[in-house]
């Protein structure tokens, strides 16, 4: 998959609330999010007859005007009882003479549902399909739902669309009473947005992880920091993982301290194969023969930029302390 690294994205809509829904999504990203307005770009016709197709007519539309990676989204609702319409022309349902009119939408929609007296309760699902489009011409698609039911007469004041009539299922609220921040954290757009943030990986903010230490609050450190694409691992000793004793071996102690780095990094999403550098503390140079069946093990293959120093431990038990730093592009 192609990772989006720049710092400016063009949403490519003309919806306000699916604007609105999109940057609360990717405020946590750093990301600047223009939309339609800033470039004053047409609304394509949507010609395809799936979700896909219509975002990508957006999307490529908008990239190939403006130069920059554009994203766009096509979403509808499917009503099981009627086959899945409105499904891709939901938008369609609520054009009118003088522009859309998502009360009569709803309407119609309702009203399909009563002339075949589909039983209650009227099974429904929002679908959203979002695709980033380069200005070459690549993209990547990224598809979510909603699960829910249609309800009448429409209800609450929030939101877009068909939200008065959806209640999500697992909620006796429909989406527009619902608080903004929360549809936005089960709505189908969040939930295409969150197969969509692998591409931001490389944007992703500052995550401290914690080990549980005691001295991580008064010496004021974390186990690991995670931001970008890096993990940097905090100088790690090697007490026994159960006893918290320092075992006599530096061997034992080196083999200790790479299994918890080894967890640190597995537990921040990257391996021992990422690690691009490492750096020895040894209290004596004599241990450097001692630790290099487990230095060989673990490395051999990776082979990190590192350096070794002998110096003072702040524990005397402590033989070996090392650091790492890992990289995942
Ligand atoms: O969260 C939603 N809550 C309520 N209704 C929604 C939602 N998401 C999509 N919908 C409905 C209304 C929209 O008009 C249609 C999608 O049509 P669709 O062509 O994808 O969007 P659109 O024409 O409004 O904006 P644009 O194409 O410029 O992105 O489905
Ligand atoms: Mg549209």
């Amino acid at each position: 998959m192609r990772k989006f690294t720049g710092d400016r994205l063009l949403f490519a809509t003309h919806n306000k609330g699916k604007l609105e829904e999109m940057r609360a999504l990717l405020a946590p990203f750093g990301i600047t999010v223009l939309s339609n307005d800033d470039f004053g770009l047409p609304e394509p016709e949507e010609t395809e007859t799936t979700f896909v197709g219509n975002a990508r007519i957006k999307a490529h539309a908008a990239a190939k005007a403006t130069g920059l990676p554009a994203l766009s989204d096509d979403s509808g609702i499917e009503v099981d009882a009627l086959d899945g319409a409105p499904g891709v022309y939901t938008a369609d349902w609520a054009e009118t003479p003088t522009g859309r009119d998502f009360t009569l939408a709803m309407t119609r929609t309702w009203d399909a549902c009563e002339k075949i007296a589909a039983p209650l309760p009227r099974r429904a699902r929002f679908r959203s399909t979002l695709v980033l489009a380069w200005p070459d011409g690549h993209d990547e698609v990224f598809e979510g739902k909603a699960e829910g039911q249609l309800v009448w007469p429409m209800r609450g004041a929030h939101g877009h669309g068909y939200d008065p009539m959806f209640q999500p299922e697992g909620y006796d609220i429909t989406f527009a009473e619902m608080d903004p921040a929360k549809k936005n954290q089960i709505s189908h757009r969040a939930d295409a947005f969150r197969k969509l943030v692998q591409c931001f990986e490389a944007k992703m903010a500052r995550q401290n992880i914690s080990g549980g230490s005691p001295y991580e609050p008064k010496l004021g450190y974390s186990r690991a920091v995670v931001q970008g694409g890096w993990c940097f691992v905090a100088g790690t000793t090697g007490a026994d993982p159960v006893s918290k004793a320092f075992p006599d071996s530096v061997l034992d102690q080196a083999r200790n301290t790479l299994a918890t780095i080894k967890a640190v990094l597995e537990g921040a999403g990257f391996s021992m194969a990422d690690v691009v550098r490492a750096n020895y503390v040894i209290t004596d140079a004599a241990y450097v023969e001692e630790i290099i069946p487990a230095l060989s093990k673990t490395f051999g293959e990776i082979r990190p930029a590192a350096m070794m120093i002998v110096a003072g431990l702040v524990n005397p038990a402590m033989k070996i302390e090392i650091e790492v730093t890992a990289f995942k592009g």
